[in-house]
Order: C-alpha cells, then sequence, then structure tokens
C-alpha cells in the first residue's frame, strides 16, 4: 500500500473511533491501540508532508458535540495533552522543556490524569454563570443545569480574592462507588453497560434530565484556572487559592523539583492509583510557572508545557478453564470464558463475558487455551487474544451450541444481530425466573423480601411460575415458614412486600411486565399516553407509533407481547390481584388544556416546584416540554440561575420569557 493510502485509511479509521468514544461513548479498540494508530498516522504524515491536510485527526481534538445542545465558543480553545508511556518519554519531555527555557530552573506539577470528560465552568462575581463541555476544542454544548447538579461545584464562591471574572477547567468523573452501582442497575435491567467510569462519565453529562444527573452521583476534580487578574503567578498556588474559595482540588497534586521527584512520583502511582476512589488513567506534567508556560506555548492540539503520562492497562495470561453458556431473562444466550483465577487491578478475574457468536468465532478459542485478559480503563474484564504457541496440539475448537444448555431447545438468530436464543419463553427456568426477578426489582414492584435466591427457591418448589403467581405466595405461607433459613419473619416480609405492590403506580407495572424492548422510559410513556392497560394492549401499531420515542419495532413488539394468550392471562390475573392497571384519575383542577399546542422549554431552578413538577404539569395541561429553543418554542419557563446563552437565544428570537409565577397563573383555574 502506498504512503497516501495508508495515510486516508487511518485519518478514516481514527475519525471512527472517535466518534464511537466521544459521541456515542462506546469505544471499540483500547485507548493504547488507539494511541498507537495516532503514532502512525504522526509519523506518516511527517514523513509526508505534501500529504498534510488540517482536518486530520492529528491536528484536530476528538469532538464530542451534541446536537441536543447549545454551543458556546470558548474564550481560550481547550486543548487534548501530549501523550507518553514510559518514563524515558517523560524525561525526554523534561530535557526538551529545558532546552527551550535556555536552562533556565523550572519546577513541574504532578497530579492524577482523571478519567472522565473535560469540562470549563465560568464565573463571575463569584458566581457559576456557565458549564462547557470540551466541544471540538473551539466550541463546547452548554450543560450548566446539569453541572448544577453536581454537589461539589460551587454555585457560589466561598472566600474573597477571585478574579471578577474567571474560567475554571477540571474533569466531570464518576466515582468506582457510584460507577459500580449505575453498572449493576443497567445489568439488572438488560440494558448495555458502560466500559468505564469516563464514559459513563460522559453520557451522563449529556442527559437531557437533570434530575437522573443528580441521581447518577458524578463529581468533579478542577486543575487548571484561567483568566486576566489570577491570585498568583504559579499554576500550583492558584490551584491552592481555588480550593480555598469551595473548588475541589486534588490532594495528590504535588510540586516536583528533579527528574528523580518526577520518577519517584511515577513509580508510586503506578500501583497506589489503584487505591482512589476515582478512576485515573495516568498522570499529568505541568510546568508551574507561568510566564515559562507562556514562553512554550502550543502546539495545534496541546500545551507545549504540559504532558501525560498513561498507565499501562494491565494485562495477564492465564488457561481457559471452560466456556459456559448463560441464559438471560430475554432469551439471550451468552458465552463467559471461565479462567483459572488471575490477579488483574487488584482483583481477582474468574470469568470474562465473551458477548457473541462473532466475538468467540473471531477470536478462535480452543479448549484449555491460554488467554490474554485485559482490565485496562475498563472495569469489565476483556479477552483480547489467545497465545496460540502454547496450545495443545489437539484441543478443540469451541464452538458456540446450537441447543440451550438448559432446557435443551434448539436456538434461534436474533434477526439483525449477533445473538443466540432460546425460544422456550415458558418452559426455560432462567428465563421465567429471570422475568420474576424483574417484577419483584426495586425499579419496578420493589418487593421487599424477594431477591434473585427467593424467586429460584419459590420456583423450584413450584410455587411461583409466572409473576402472577405472587399474589397467591400466601396460600404456601406456612411451607414458606418451613423451609430452612426462613421463618415467620421472614414469610411477613415477603408476604407484605407483595401487599404494598399493590399499590405501585401503573407506569412501574408496564415496565415490570418484562415486555422486550419496554425500558423505563418507554414503559412511562406508554402508561401515561394510554391511560390504562386496556388501551396499551388494544392500541394499533399507529397509536402507538404515534407515542414520543416509540418506533416500529417497540410497537411490533408490545403488539406480540399482548396478542399471547399466556400473557393476556397473566394480566387478567394481576387485574383480579389488585395490581394498579390504570393511571390514577386526575383532579380535574390539576390537568386543562390551558397550554394546548404550546411548546415551552424550561431553564434554571425553581422555588416553588422541581423541574421535573413543572414538566409535569405541562404535560397535564395539553402543553409540549421540548429541550432545547427554537423559533417553534412559545415560552421560556425561565428560574435562577439560567444559562446565559439560552436568555439570549430566546430574547433574539423573541420568545417571551415567562417566571414560574406567570406559569402557574397561566394554567390557573379561572
Ligand atoms: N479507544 C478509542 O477508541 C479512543 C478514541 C478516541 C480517543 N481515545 C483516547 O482518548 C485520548 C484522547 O483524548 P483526549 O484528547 O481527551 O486526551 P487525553 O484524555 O489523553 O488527555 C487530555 C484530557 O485529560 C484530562 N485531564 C485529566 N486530568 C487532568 C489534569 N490533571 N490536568 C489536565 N488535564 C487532565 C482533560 O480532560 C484533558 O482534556 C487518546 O489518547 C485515546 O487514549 C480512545
Ligand atoms: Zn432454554
Amino acid at each position: 500500500m502506498d504512503a497516501a493510502k495508508q495515510i486516508e485509511n487511518l485519518r478514516k479509521e481514527l475519525n471512527r473511533h472517535n466518534y464511537n468514544y466521544y459521541v456515542l461513548n462506546a469505544p471499540e479498540i483500547s485507548d493504547r491501540d488507539f494511541d498507537m494508530m495516532m503514532k502512525e498516522l504522526e509519523k506518516l504524515e511527517h514523513e509526508h508532508p505534501e500529504l498534510d491536510d488540517p482536518y486530520s485527526p492529528t491536528h484536530r481534538v476528538g469532538s464530542d458535540i451534541n446536537k441536543a445542545f447549545e454551543q458556546h465558543v470558548h474564550q481560550r480553545p481547550m486543548l487534548s495533552l501530549g501523550n507518553t508511556y514510559s518514563i524515558a518519554e517523560v524525561d525526554d519531555f523534561l530535557h526538551r522543556t529545558r532546552e527551550s527555557l535556555m536552562g533556565e530552573e523550572f519546577s513541574i506539577v504532578g497530579e492524577m490524569k482523571f478519567d472522565g470528560t473535560s469540562i470549563s465552568l465560568t464565573y463571575r462575581d463569584g458566581r457559576l454563570v456557565r458549564a462547557v463541555t470540551r466541544g471540538d476544542g473551539e466550541r463546547g454544548d452548554i450543560v450548566t443545569d446539569n453541572v448544577m447538579t453536581i454537589k461539589s461545584v460551587p454555585l457560589q464562591l466561598n472566600g474573597s480574592g477571585w478574579p471578577q471574572e474567571f474560567e475554571i477547567r477540571g474533569e466531570i468523573v464518576l466515582p468506582w462507588k457510584a460507577f459500580d452501582r449505575l453498572n449493576a442497575e443497567r445489568e439488572f435491567n438488560e440494558e448495555p453497560l458502560f466500559a468505564n467510569p469516563r464514559n459513563a462519565a460522559a453520557g451522563t453529562l449529556k442527559m437531557q434530565n437533570s434530575a437522573e444527573v443528580a441521581r447518577r452521583g458524578l463529581d468533579a476534580v478542577f486543575y487548571y484556572l484561567l483568566g486576566d487578574n489570577l491570585p498568583c503567578d504559579n499554576h500550583y498556588d492558584n490551584m491552592m487559592e481555588a480550593r480555598k474559595w469551595g473548588f475541589k482540588v486534588s490532594s495528590e497534586m504535588k510540586l516536583l523539583h528533579s527528574i528523580e521527584e518526577v520518577d519517584r512520583f511515577i513509580e508510586y502511582w503506578d500501583t497506589a492509583r489503584k487505591e482512589l476512589p476515582v478512576a485515573t488513567d495516568g498522570l499529568v506534567f505541568k510546568v508551574n510557572n507561568l510566564r515559562q508556560q507562556l514562553n512554550l506555548g502550543y502546539t495545534a492540539k496541546s500545551p507545549r508545557w504540559a504532558i501525560a503520562y498513561k498507565f499501562q492497562a494491565e494485562r495477564a495470561l492465564t488457561q481457559l478453564r471452560f466456556v459456559s453458556f448463560e441464559v438471560g431473562r430475554t432469551g439471550v444466550v451468552t458465552p463467559v470464558a471461565n479462567l483459572e483465577p488471575v490477579l488483574l487491578s487488584g482483583t481477582i478475574v474468574k470469568r470474562a463475558s465473551l458477548h457473541n457468536a462473532d466475538i468467540v468465532r473471531t477470536l478462535d478459542i480452543h479448549e484449555h487455551d491460554m488467554l490474554y485478559v485485559e482490565k485496562g480503563g475498563e472495569i469489565i474484564p476483556k479477552i483480547t487474544g489467545v497465545d496460540t504457541d502454547s496450545r495443545l496440539p489437539d484441543a478443540k475448537p469451541v464452538t458456540f451450541v446450537t441447543d440451550c444448555p438448559i432446557c435443551g431447545t434448539r436456538l434461534v438468530r436474533v434477526e439483525g444481530e449477533a445473538a443466540w436464543m432460546c425460544p422456550n419463553k415458558w418452559g426455560c427456568p432462567p428465563q421465567i425466573c429471570g422475568r420474576i426477578e424483574h417484577f419483584v426489582g426495586r425499579r419496578m414492584m420493589n418487593i421487599e423480601g424477594i431477591g434473585e435466591e427467593i424467586v429460584v427457591i419459590l420456583y423450584q418448589n413450584g410455587w411461583v411460575n409466572d409473576i402472577a403467581d405472587l399474589y397467591d405466595l400466601h396460600t404456601h405461607r406456612t411451607e414458606i415458614e418451613a423451609l430452612p433459613g426462613f421463618g415467620p419473619r421472614t414469610a411477613d416480609r415477603m408476604i407484605d412486600g407483595i401487599e404494598a405492590s399493590r399499590q405501585v403506580p401503573f407506569e412501574r407495572v408496564m415496565y415490570a411486565l418484562s415486555i422486550p424492548f419496554v425500558g423505563e422510559t418507554v414503559a412511562k410513556k406508554l402508561a401515561r399516553s394510554l391511560g390504562d392497560i386496556d388501551s396499551v394492549m388494544n392500541a394499533g401499531v399507529e397509536a402507538l407509533t404515534a407515542i414520543d420515542d416509540i418506533g416500529p419495532r417497540i410497537a411490533e413488539s408490545v403488539q406480540e407481547y399482548f396478542n399471547n394468550p399466556v400473557n393476556r392471562d397473566i394480566i387478567e390475573r394481576l387485574r383480579r390481584a389488585g395490581v394498579q392497571m390504570s393511571m390514577p384519575k386526575r383532579d380535574d383542577a390539576d390537568s386543562s388544556d390551558r397550554l394546548a399546542g404550546k411548546s415551552i422549554v424550561i431553564s434554571g431552578t425553581f422555588s416553588k416546584h422541581s423541574r421535573d413538577e413543572y414538566k409535569d404539569m405541562i404535560e397535564r395541561h395539553g402543553g409540549k416540554n421540548v429541550s432545547s429553543i427554537s423559533k417553534k418554542t412559545d415560552y421560556l419557563l425561565a428560574g435562577e440561575n439560567m444559562g446565559p446563552a439560552k436568555l439570549q437565544k430566546a430574547t433574539s428570537l423573541n420568545i417571551p420569557i415567562i417566571d414560574e409565577d406567570t406559569f402557574l397563573k397561566m394554567i390557573e383555574n379561572d
């Protein structure tokens, strides 16, 4: 292949990976592989200056701009960092810096490289006025509302001495604990897991629903102060000032005075970082003195006064014991590599998902192969390769099962996907138990006292075969009490939990039914738009797809579910048991058509009701809540601390801006 073709291919590939990483938050390759590809392109472009292109990914910061947000142009571009993978490369950087500074003394600040998503905050007169993502480096998305939900971000500064206006940059992170909780929840709801806390943080920051953002537990750490009248002439002291104003500044930040100290800092954190409560993917070294920073300047993509050192992804070689095939609630069969236990990033890894049949085939795994397991920025261990040299001569390739490993039914291929599933919905135990577990879950019917293990016991004893059987469980009370380790208190808790679930609102019942493709949000929309179960059951495809966010695939799935007589029977039994099958009747005073046909944007914070309550009110009075301002917007319902850009846009489009009192008057009874 000639260089031009090679360069073109690399650019195309890198652009695609940038998109997966920054926009979809779902990288396909490891950061290291990405960085190596980038270095290769840099090298080729260097050798062939005639093929250079300002749009090449080597000159540009990967963009995370999302059309659903308004954008803001950064006063100073937000750049990336040059990266290195070894102490020697960091030392090179220090030598180069010394040369560029003509031998002048300099000190270095060593910092954690937090693995989240960058944010720029602007403060005026001590108050937060705007939060913007890095975007493409030149301009980013305005995410002020979402950032305001992060408790450690000061809305109003403490102390004194801050410039009248300044910018502070940092990283929005999702601490390990919150990340694990979020993924456990997603796993339970059978939603795709986040590959790592960085992707989770970036995805969360770009959500349209600030209440959900608040619930997820983001945090923010700050590492860069910018402005015209900063309090000190060096980076370190400025950060110490920022800490006094109320910003979270990492306590791991350290002033370093020699190459030896830098090297020791790296050696120490190479292992110690595993104990930190947030994910880090490396260290950052910055020249401390601001005048020296200015002298060193920038390349198109990164400052010359700083460098990142990236930690190695941890990789281990271990033997495959066997591949198991596991059946989930929806019947999809997932291959799992069961491994000889191996220590990786501080945890013992025994199992790693192989995802699907295509991946098993691509890796070409044979029985008892030695496999490479990796756990880098990604929390979920991944099989990245096979050591074919150590393969036993007569080892057979691992093949995907053709029949359900549990019930023996022949598997069918899921249309358009790499997945296989067991079609025996009503006879395959993990599917039956999976649906019951889903039904009792916290975000569904929230039946306390019944968890995963108890579901299996109830099923094995023949008492609960489907979700409706739960409501007859009291007839087995004596038998339950007699189970080893149970007793009257446990039985009480279960029965009380079931009793209480009769009050769970209809929209959560919709979600609890395990209708394929009907997740929490879709269930809510179905329930709210159609009002009761009979309307959902009888809705045609047209009526279903007329609802926001419901496409033909979901509509078909809903119809298929209710066309099945087994499901119809379950619904009737649930109805007889007193489970909520309709939305509560609203007081007429609570709803009207006063806002019929009006599109309303909500922005800022309010004192009389929460944003969610206002959204609800808009809908109840016939209006439509929309997230961004356009010519079609009828009103902007504005609270405190509203983003100035939104305000400006509304003014320029002549959209009436109303405060909460005006809004409440608008929907009041005459
Ligand atoms: N796997 C993939 O498909 C894929 C695709 C695109 C990018 N990537 C990865 O992303 C990297 C490029 O992303 P990037 O441009 O955000 O660079 P980066 O993440 O390597 O470094 C720059 C970022 O580090 C962050 N940072 C954290 N702590 C910091 C501190 N103390 N001081 C200063 N900055 C700090 C900032 O957000 C800054 O924007 C690549 O090197 C690659 O590893 C991977
Ligand atoms: Zn089966």
